[in-house]
């Protein structure tokens, strides 16, 4: 069946309000709930950058995604470009003379859509990351015109990054599906006032929020999205 008809519009980008916000994590946490619905679930990490694995994936969150989603897709489909160094691409092509190339990324998208009902892309720190000049995360989910999640933290300063995120989403008339809220840290607020708060604010649904996961198996994450993650909605 040629899923890119039926399916892309189900497909949706995760951003996060920074880098570190936990967009892999919950990536990974809803490709194996979604899994477990039955959904034909793939995954992408268009960009990713760090220092490369010895084994394996180079990128230690592409080895994750594709762990969760279990996708045999091939590493250069579901992560084009790799960096070697923590950076935005925009920075490493500064930093390395290897230019961020959107076009793979696009046709590697498309390809993928062939070959799964739904692809949670995973971003790159948060939605204003450039890669080119002129050319951020935002340019590229409106060019692969799907909806996006925000993934966001509950330490205190959470609030004016999701608004600015939202807004910054807004301005690009990007669709947004709703926030995650990714309760790892223990010092932040709780969680019951920041969704109330940002949902007022912002006019945004919740979809949920996930605490601290101590175990990564697919029993935990799949026992933990479900209870905590409004999945309905994500589909819809
Ligand atoms: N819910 C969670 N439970 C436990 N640890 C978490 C959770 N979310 C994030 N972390 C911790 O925070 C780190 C960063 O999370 P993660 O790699 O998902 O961030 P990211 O937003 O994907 O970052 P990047 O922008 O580099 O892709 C993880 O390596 C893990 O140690
Ligand atoms: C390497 C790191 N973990 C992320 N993958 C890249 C984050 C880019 C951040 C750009 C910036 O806002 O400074
Ligand atoms: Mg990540």
């Amino acid at each position: 069946m040629d899923y890119s008809k039926k399916y892309l519009l189900k497909s949706v980008f995760i951003t996060g309000t920074d880098t570190d916000v936990g967009k892999t994590y919950i990536t990974a946490g809803l490709a194996v709930a979604l899994r477990k619905m039955d959904v034909d679930v793939g995954v992408m990490k268009p960009f990713a950058a760090g220092t490369a694995q010895k084994k394996g994936y180079k990128s230690e969150d592409v080895e994750i995604l594709a762990k969760a989603a279990q996708t045999s897709d091939p590493e250069n489909l579901v992560n084009p470009q790799f960096f070697p160094i923590s950076a935005s691409p925009y920075t490493a092509w500064k930093n390395l003379k290897t230019k961020p190339k959107i076009s793979a990324i696009l046709s590697n998208f498309k390809k993928l859509s062939k070959l799964h009902e739904m692809i949670l892309v995973e971003g790159m720190g948060g939605i204003m990351t450039p890669i080119l000049k002129n050319y951020y995360i935002t340019n590229l989910i409106k060019e692969m015109k799907i909806p996006t999640v925000i993934v966001t933290r509950s330490k205190v300063g959470t609030v004016n990054h999701t608004i600015m995120t939202i807004q910054m989403c807004q301005k690009y008339k990007i669709p947004i599906k709703g926030i995650i809220i990714n309760d790892f840290d223990d010092d932040g607020y709780s969680v019951k006032n920041l969704k109330r708060d940002l949902q007022n604010l912002t006019d945004v649904k919740v979809l949920g929020s996930i605490p601290f996961i101590k175990d990564m198996s697919d029993a935990s994450l799949n026992r933990i999205f479900k209870k905590n993650i409004d999945l309905k909605t994500l589909l819809k």
